[in-house]
């Protein structure tokens, strides 16, 4: 379990993200919502320890994360939203490469899964820079989890990409999930939502606004709505859920 106790996070004295305290369960798929510039991608930031609290700690199985951070790093698999791959490598050289320098033992079996649910063994020759944007993503997923983390966050996996490598990347998603990973991902996209999680985080100016089941999102929403109704863009996603 991943525990934020008051973390906040502030970049020169604008503080993006309010004490926040929050619990992460082992297993959960939590989708992150909210407006533009709401927070989402810093509070997944801080939980892959890529940023630090400005103020508060973040705790992983009861340890905080700065006294436990090889453990933290190799249970967290971070899929940022930018691609960030070696685009003259054909895509076998650079799941390769990824293999070798990885701290972590390889499980073989598991990456083969992967390829496998992503059809990446159907671009294996290929080099990258000549993939559509859907197959790069999926490579993109694939080297952010090559190292079997139990812990995945996605930042928007699935934007502006064809339908077909959307389903590969919810249907790897989906199996994630049901190997007992916990998935914490940042969509606009409700199926995605729909379909993957089981609970939401719903960010507005830097502040967690709901934290809870799908199940008691949909019972409270009318009064959420109520309470944001000055704010129309969450209102716009809050009524699309
Ligand atoms: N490194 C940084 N330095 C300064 N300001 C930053 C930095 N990173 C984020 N911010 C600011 O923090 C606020 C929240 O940004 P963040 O990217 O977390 O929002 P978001 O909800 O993910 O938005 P989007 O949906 O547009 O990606 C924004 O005002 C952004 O400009």
């Amino acid at each position: 379990m991943i525990t934020l106790k008051e973390v906040s996070k502030s970049y020169k004295k604008k503080e993006v993200l309010a004490p926040t305290t929050l619990e992460i369960e082992e297993g959960g798929a939590y989708g992150i919502v909210g407006p533009n510039g709401a927070g989402k991608s810093t509070l997944l930031k801080l939980i892959a320890s890529l940023e630090r609290p400005t103020k508060g700690t973040i705790y992983y199985q009861g340890k905080s994360y700065t006294s436990s951070v090889k453990n933290v790093r190799q249970s967290i698999g971070y899929i940022p939203q930018e691609i960030a791959l070696y685009e003259e490598l054909t895509v076998k050289e650079q799941l390769d490469f990824w293999s070798n320098i990885s701290p972590k033992k390889i499980d073989d079996a598991f990456v083969q899964n992967m390829k496998q649910t992503l059809r990446l063994d159907e671009v294996a020759n290929q080099r990258i820079q000549y993939l559509s944007g859907g197959w790069k993503r999926k490579l993109n997923l694939c080297v952010g989890l090559i190292h079997n983390p139990s812990i995945c966050l996605l930042d928007e996996p699935t934007a502006g990409i064809d339908l077909a490598a959307k389903e590969d990347i919810l249907t790897w998603l989906k199996a994630l999930h049901q190997q007992g990973k916990t998935l914490l991902y940042i969509s606009h996209d409700r199926h995605e939502l729909h379909t993957l999680s089981d609970q939401f985080i719903v960010l507005l100016n830097g502040h967690v606004v709901f934290h809870d089941d799908k199940e008691v999102f949909h019972r409270t929403k009318s009064q959420l709505l109520k309470n944001q109704e000055e704010h129309q863009e969450l209102e716009k996603i809050l009524s699309y859920l």
